[in-house]
């Protein structure tokens, strides 16, 4: 099949790759032409396993092609699948400004028939706003072109999106016509051939109302545990404990149940407010979103508040982090946990010594002082204490004697849960761990 990506950023860049790898004829589109030239040179605009390689592959057959230009991209596809950014407004609301100006370009330049399939996170009731949208540019262009709405929600996960869109969980597709659902059918069947998974064909606002409700819920699963974790800390009880005993039951189970110093990336943050914007428009409030909110704000502050326990002034203290990616995996900072806790190590005058194995460059210059390092050990020699904020593998292999012998003082603040913090405890460290009873003066 014929079929356009608009937008390829994290997600539109891996679905185009992963469609054009089911042998779909794939051409991916984007204003920025920066990143159309880029990809046409064979770089890849961010970190992703695997992606090169998939990009590389399909580019080689002829299936994948990429281009900045609206009327070669969007002229003769069956299915556009728009995946520009919906990021969130000061109030709180998505900007969902990129989704009307793509439904815009596909109503400008689509010859045919064509299906718009939305893969970017909107709220229920988008589906109404692309068709009104790709009406009226129509009418105005007077084009004669037949327009489908889809939603088809992406629950990639980045550092995992090549596999988890080559072999997902479930499928997601919400029509309001037999042959919308048909031609999504035929979009899907060579990868439900290759991996066979749940296929849900629905109404487009169910679909739309599926995405912000499991992304919502993920993101309280996290809360709920962090919430734990605070009185785990208060009584002396081992969260990770609890997190794995409380896996074991099925109807529960054990992942997303590590604490932390709360979720960040471009998802969670900006959709659970998208959908506690969205119900309150329609006239519920969302107390419970507006709570899993309120205990990710307090994770993220727990480090700062670990060290002014352990080292009370933070002035002129220098202090190491480790990670600044919102998670493993990835070079993404977009809402990173780390961010606010540099900025509040930085606000209370400390020096910050960061390191992270792929993000730098992506907060050159961002900060007041804070100094970057390639080496995480070097960013731990004679630091006052170190804070871990990504849990990347290789600070598990920093063992906690060699933590000690670089710290200038023995303050661990283990945000990620890296290591036992009994061996930082026996290698005379003093610790805080998320949900773990404290060690160190002024403990409980
Ligand atoms: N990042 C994820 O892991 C993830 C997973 C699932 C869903 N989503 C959702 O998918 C959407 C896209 O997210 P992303 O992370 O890929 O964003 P992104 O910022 O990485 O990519 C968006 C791309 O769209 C392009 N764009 C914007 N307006 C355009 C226009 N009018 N014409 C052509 N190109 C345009 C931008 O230049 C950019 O390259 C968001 O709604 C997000 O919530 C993201
Ligand atoms: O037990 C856990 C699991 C995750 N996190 C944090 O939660 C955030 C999000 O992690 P993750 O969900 O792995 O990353 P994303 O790539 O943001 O993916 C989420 O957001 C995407 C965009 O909507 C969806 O497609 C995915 O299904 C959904 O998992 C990160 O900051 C993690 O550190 C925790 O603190 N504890």
């Amino acid at each position: 099949m014929r079929v356009g990506v608009l937008g390829v950023g994290h997600v539109g860049l891996v679905t185009a790759a992963c469609m054009a790898d089911f042998g779909h004829d794939v051409i991916g589109y984007d204003d920025d032409g920066h990143k159309i030239a880029a990809l046409r040179a064979g770089d890849m605009p961010f970190y992703e396993p695997d992606l090169d390689r998939l990009v590389a592959d399909n580019v080689s057959t002829g299936r994948l092609r990429f281009s900045g230009d609206a009327v070669e991209a969007l002229s003769d596809r069956e299915v556009v699948f728009i995946c520009v950014g919906t990021p969130s407004r000061e109030d709180g609301s998505p900007n969902l400004a990129y989704v009307q100006a793509a439904a815009q370009a596909v109503a400008a330049h689509a010859r045919g028939p064509v299906v718009v399939a939305e893969k970017s996170t909107v709220p229920v009731r988008t589906g109404e706003r692309i068709r009104q949208a790709l009406a009226l540019e129509s009418q105005a262009r007077q084009g004669t072109a037949h327009h489908e709405v889809v939603s088809n929600p992406e629950f990639l996960r980045e550092g995992s999106a090549v596999e988890d869109t080559l072999r997902p969980d479930r499928i997601v597709v919400g029509a309001d016509s037999t042959n919308a659902h048909e031609v999504m059918r035929r979009v899907y069947t060579p990868q439900l051939e290759r991996h066979d998974c749940p296929y849900v064909e629905t109404d487009v606002k169910t679909a739309e109302l599926i995405k912000h409700a499991s992304n919502a819920f993920l993101a309280t699963k996290i809360s709920f545990i962090n919430a734990v974790a605070r009185v785990c800390e208060l009584t002396g009880a081992d969260v990770e404990t609890v997190a794995d005993a409380m896996g074991h039951d099925p109807r529960i189970g054990r992942a997303f149940l590590n604490a932390g110093i709360g979720y960040g990336g471009s998802c969670f943050p900006k959709d659970v407010e998208a959908f506690v914007h969205i119900a309150a428009e329609l006239g519920y409030d969302f107390g419970l979103l507006r709570e899993t909110q309120r205990i990710n704000r307090e994770a993220k502050v727990w480090p700062v508040h670990q060290l002014r326990r352990l080292l009370w002034n933070l002035q002129d203290k220098e202090i190491a982090v480790l990670g600044v990616a919102f998670k493993p995996g990835t070079d993404d900072i977009r809402d990173a946990p780390a961010l606010d806790v540099i900025d509040a190590l930085e606000a209370d005058g400390a020096s910050v010594r960061l390191h992270d194995p792929v993000a730098l460059d992506q907060v050159r210059g961002r900060f007041a002082r804070a100094e970057l390092y390639e080496d995480a050990r070097e960013a731990l020699r004679g630091a006052h204490a170190v804070v871990t904020c990504t849990e990347w593998d290789e600070y598990r292999k920093i063992e906690p004697e060699q933590l000690a012998e670089l710290l200038a003082y023995p303050v661990v603040v283990d945000g990620r849960n890296v290591w036992d913090p009994a061996a930082l405890e026996a290698a005379n460290l003093r610790v805080a761990s998320v949900g773990t009873p404290f060690s160190g003066d002024l403990g409980a």
